[in-house]
């Protein structure tokens, strides 16, 4: 915590999910001050979490347990103080309940005080794709810097959450074809190229389970149960896990090395374990890790900081190509860094160095070691 402080605001995410206990989050807490660090912008990290599972729930339950959370939050949080976003189970909507409680309980617009908002009370545009976006963006710099392109390459992305759905709009727009995604129920394959819209549809809007792709697509489709075989299973060039912490284990890094994935980017944050991570190296696979390659979603959360505190709107391709801009540099100062550590490549060694030596310069300056 006291690294948050040294840097500027808490920044980070809020989480309503069962998984979440208080070891995770301190462990998340510790990688997103890192992450927040490359970003280059002043803002320190945090993480906190709520066991209330909202599956199954109704929209009323949901307001009314986001509201109660913010009755005691609210004296926590400030626009310079901490200022929590979204994450896993916390999108737009729980925002707007919390945003709506706080206003209640200050008598105040203060739109700095949460990021991730609907975009008719302070939220920006693109802050929604952002994780997602910049994830890919890293993913192509990466492979560019390699001789490499998305462009053809078969992409499998775990998750159908914002994260997910948005890292297979964007990489699909790179010319890459999605061939597997999945959600808590199990996952889909579809050699064809998944269907983006039936699964935007489907999870989004309908808010179903993977299944119903592979009912609605008919027979070139499968539908894989959890428990009886895994996405990373299904053969790809590059690999976006995007769903969760600790999702891809040393057996599936195995079983991706052995189908000869050139790239694994992680959109989500820990979603790879360290012994997962420890054969992607030795089999010189192209690793990025979650502080370094998701930190587009923090960092667009900024952005909409700063068009909150102008009063400002900005369009989407303004927002974008600054997301863009950002993640390139994180590419880039992880890439060099890991050159100046005598690792070429090896962009977790340059994330974490990068992040500790900013956040480090900070606490020295301040006094604070
Ligand atoms: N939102 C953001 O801006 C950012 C998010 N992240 C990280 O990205 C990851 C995803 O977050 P986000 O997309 O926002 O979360 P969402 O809640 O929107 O989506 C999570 C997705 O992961 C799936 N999932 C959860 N647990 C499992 C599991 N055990 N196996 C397979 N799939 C699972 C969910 O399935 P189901 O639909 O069944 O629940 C859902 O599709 C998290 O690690 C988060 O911390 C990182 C940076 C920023
Ligand atoms: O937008 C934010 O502040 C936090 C995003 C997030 O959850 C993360 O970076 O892990």
């Amino acid at each position: 915590m006291q690294f948050s402080s040294a840097l500027g605001p808490f920044k980070g995410g809020i989480r309503f999910h069962p998984s979440v206990n208080v070891g995770i989050v301190k462990f998340l807490a510790f990688q997103q001050v890192f992450k927040n660090a490359l970003t280059g912008m002043p803002i320190g990290g945090g993480k906190g979490g709520s066991d209330f599972d909202p599956k199954g729930r109704s929209d009323g339950e949901i307001m009314r347990f986001c509201q109660s959370f913010m009755t005691e939050l609210w004296r926590h949080v400030g626009e310079y103080t901490d200022v929590p976003a979204g994450d896993i189970g916390v999108g737009q909507r729980e925002i707007g309940y919390m945003f709506g409680q706080f206003k209640r309980l200050t008598n105040r617009y203060e739109a700095g005080v949460l990021t991730g908002k609907g975009l008719s009370y302070g939220g920006s545009l693109a802050r929604s794709e952002a994780t997602g976006y910049g994830a890919v963006y890293f993913a192509q710099r990466m492979l560019e810097k390699n001789g490499q392109s998305l462009e053809g390459m078969r992409v499998s992305v775990s998750g159908t959450g914002n994260v997910a759905l948005h890292a297979m709009r964007k990489a699909a727009e790179l010319g890459a074809t999605i061939t597997a995604c999945s959600d808590s129920s199990g996952y889909i394959a579809d050699p064809e190229g998944i269907d983006l819209e039936l699964i935007w549809n489907i999870k989004e809007i309908r808010r179903e389970r993977v299944i119903s792709y592979a009912q609605e697509k008919g027979s070139q489709a499968k539908f894989v149960p959890k428990g009886t075989g895994s996405i990373w299973d299904v053969p790809c060039d590059c690999a976006l896990p995007c769903a969760t912490q600790n999702e891809l284990d040393r057996q599936n890094a195995m079983s991706l090395a052995a189908n000869g994935v050139l790239a694994v980017v992680e959109g989500a944050n820990m979603p790879c374990t360290p012994q997962a991570v420890d054969v992607f190296k030795q089999a010189g696979i192209l690793f990025a890790p979650g502080k370094a390659a998701n930190a587009g979603g923090v960092a667009t959360s900024a952005l909409e900081m700063q068009q909150n505190a102008s009063r400002d709107t900005w369009s989407f391709e303004k927002t974008n190509q600054r997301l863009e801009a950002i993640m390139i540099d994180i590419h880039d100062q992880c890439y060099n860094l890991s050159k100046e550590y005598d690792d070429p490549g090896n962009y977790a060694l340059g994330a974490n160095v990068g992040g500790f030596v900013r956040v480090a310069e900070a606490m020295q300056a301040l006094g604070v070691v």
